[in-house]
């Protein structure tokens, strides 16, 4: 029999003593409800392993995608999540997620609106205090040490259940949320809430692996050195962008397998698609602190994460101006030393990503990769291409197979599945965009091959649309406009030299996607080497949006981000600190040395 006595730390982690010497900790929740229990033994925390082995986690692999042809199953089926969630509209979002989070009907909620018909109502999402964040932030530390200790084949296993649940029970619903929502066609969303979403938990898990078993391989005779890979100690603070439902799956997977607490800050418009993510890893048996989700005001939540000492890493994808102003005042935290570690920061932002057409090129083919990466998701995506240069012999040729296809594509709202590409997410992004239209328009460097319109009356929606200019240093070259905007630039033949120095100059500053067309490979030899630092991402004879996890790693450097690359190991390991142990199995005997004597 065991005599158990209580005590409450400061954090809200109640632990039992107990006469056998065993620790038995109840965590307790923002609520104060009681809601993991857990059995420790002497001063170990957390769940240990009573079973032997170093277990090999499965091999990964991208989920194969469902293609929604006409009269197929899985069309029928998305159909009818779609016509079920429209009739659930307004979601209503809780200020902090969880397990059993209810929205506080007392306080004022958020609207967001579909961008494909901005008269309705998609969600209304509550808005956490900074004493919310602040209690969210003290749940997650109470929920660290236990975490942390997990074996990491218990951590991967409830990522991976997790994946399975993103592609299969929850496929058709994350999809629809994504596609209302966020306004994508189903192809852009099963790419994205299915396909990439299940990739990163299941890739991440085998980069943490390869992580794990990274163990120094010399050692001299009688020493033994291991590397113990840390999590890092506080919180990490995630926050994501509103046109991938997998990023913020990604922000927060990463770094809570390798064993630390995240608050999560996901965008606005994907505040549902983002509480379904955080309630799938939840059913997949993710602790309840570990993963803190918590909407409302930006600067709000940002001053409750940076005002906390145990702040130790940002984690961000979106804007490189917001990454910028988080990167200035973490480090005016810094020199106050306001945090007891350094936060690491990793960010990737912002893009002016291009396409390179070479004469030797097959033309018909870098138009129709340009259509795909110009105007898929209405140019939303980081990687979409927004410039392009082209030979001056072969431009008319590119500019009439533009206009060929893209009388094809029609734009629409997501539910239409003849529609190839829909709006943009919100007024904010059309009045952008549309305000960079009409100052197009009336530019006379500027000669409109196609588009140039836009229609907001119901949706947010803007004509795919396509400049040509041979001005070499217009600005609408340096600009990222987020929305279907392409400039070309028509080059002379004889100046491909200079082309890609040119290329390499503007963009604004970013270096995320870029790649080259062309049948000489010579020139794809130059530009890869001459561009070498113009792109994170650079590819040869196809388009620049549509990396696949475990294939292609994503991400820039210069001022599009810190290039941890999403989809690698390279990411994961700004997640941990590791430290370093070595041990002895000789004695030392003498202090002096040979040479002492
Ligand atoms: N490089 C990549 O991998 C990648 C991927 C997706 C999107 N992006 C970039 O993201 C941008 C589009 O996404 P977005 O419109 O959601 O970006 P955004 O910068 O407006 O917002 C990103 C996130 O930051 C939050 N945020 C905004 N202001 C903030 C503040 N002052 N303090 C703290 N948080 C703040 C937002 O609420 C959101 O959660 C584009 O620039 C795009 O290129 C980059
Ligand atoms: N990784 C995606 C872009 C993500 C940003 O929006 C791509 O490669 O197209």
């Amino acid at each position: 029999m065991s005599v158990c006595t209580t005590h409450t730390t400061t954090s809200g982690l109640i632990m039992r003593l107990t006469s056998a010497g065993r620790i038995g900790a109840v965590l307790r929740n923002n609520a104060g409800r009681s809601n993991t229990k857990l059995h420790l033994t002497g001063a170990t925390y957390g769940v240990r392993s009573l079973t032997s082995g170093t277990y090999r986690v499965p091999k990964a692999f991208n989920e194969p995608n469902l293609h929604f042809e006409p009269n197929s199953p899985e069309r029928e089926h998305l159909a009818k999540a779609l016509k079920t969630l429209r009739s659930q509209l307004p979601k209503q979002v809780p200020a902090i997620g969880g397990r059993d989070a209810k929205v506080d009907s007392s306080k004022p909620l958020t609207p967001t609106h579909l961008p494909a018909e901005h008269a309705k109502t998609f969600s209304e999402y509550g808005s956490a205090s900074e004493a919310d964040v602040k209690r969210s932030i003290e749940t997650a530390l109470a929920a660290k040490q236990e975490w942390q200790d997990m074996p990491f084949h218990d951590r991967a296993s409830i990522f991976l259940r997790a994946a399975e649940l993103v592609t299969g029970k929850y496929r058709f619903e994350l999809l629809a949320a994504t596609m209302l929502g966020q306004g994508k066609n189903a192809w852009q969303a099963e790419i994205d809430a299915a396909a990439e979403l299940a990739d990163f938990f299941r890739y991440n898990v085998s980069f943490a692996q390869e992580i794990y078993d990274k163990q120094p391989t010399v050692n001299s005779p009688g020493h033994h050195g291991r590397t113990d890979w840390r999590p890092l100690e506080g919180f990490v603070y995630a926050v994501s962008p509103f046109n991938f439902t997998a990023i913020g799956g990604n922000l927060v997977s990463a770094p809570a397998l390798m064993g630390n607490v995240v608050i999560w800050k996901p965008a606005p418009m994907t505040a549902y698609a983002s509480q379904l993510v955080h309630n799938i890893l939840l059913e997949a048996g993710l602790p309840e602190g570990v993963i803190q989700l918590v909407n409302g005001d930006a600067p709000t939540i940002t001053k409750a994460v940076y005002d906390h000492p145990e702040f130790s890493a940002l984690s961000f994808i979106g804007s490189s101006d917001v990454f910028r102003e988080l990167y200035a005042k973490a480090a005016q935290g810094v020199g106050e030393k306001k945090y007891r570690d350094l936060p690491r920061m990793v960010g990737e932002t912002s893009g002016k990503n291009f396409h390179l057409v070479h004469p030797s090129a097959d033309i018909a083919e870098a138009a129709r990769h340009t259509i795909r990466a110009a105007y898929e998701y209405a140019g939303q995506k980081c990687s979409a291409c927004s410039r392009i240069y082209l030979p001056e012999s072969q431009a008319q040729l590119f500019f009439s197979e533009m206009k060929k296809e893209l009388a094809r594509v029609k734009v629409g709202p997501p539910e239409d599945f003849t529609a190839f590409t829909g709006p943009v997410i919100d007024r904010k992004a059309f009045e952008r965009v549309s305000k960079a239209i009409d100052a197009a328009n009336a530019d006379p460097r500027l000669e409109t091959i196609v588009g140039g319109t836009y229609d907001g009356s119901v949706g947010y929606y803007i004509s795919p649309t396509l400049y040509a200019t041979t001005d070499d240093a217009h600005p609408i070259f340096d600009t990222e406009f987020f929305g279907p905007l392409l400039a070309a630039h028509v080059y002379p033949d004889a100046g491909f030299d200079a082309v890609l120095a040119q290329i390499d100059r503007q963009g604004g500053g970013f270096a995320l996607t870029g790649n080259i067309f062309a049948n000489d490979q010579r020139a794809i030899r130059k530009a890869e080497n001459r561009l070498r630092y113009a792109a994170g991402n650079f590819y040869v004879n196809c388009k620049i949006t549509a990396a696949v996890i475990g294939q292609q790693t994503f991400g820039g450097s210069r001022a599009s981000g810190t290039c941890d690359k999403a989809g690698s190991v390279g990411l994961l390991q700004r997640f941990v600190a590791p430290r370093t142990l070595k041990e002895e199995y000789n004695k030392m005997g003498d202090v002096l040395y040979p040479s002492n004597y």
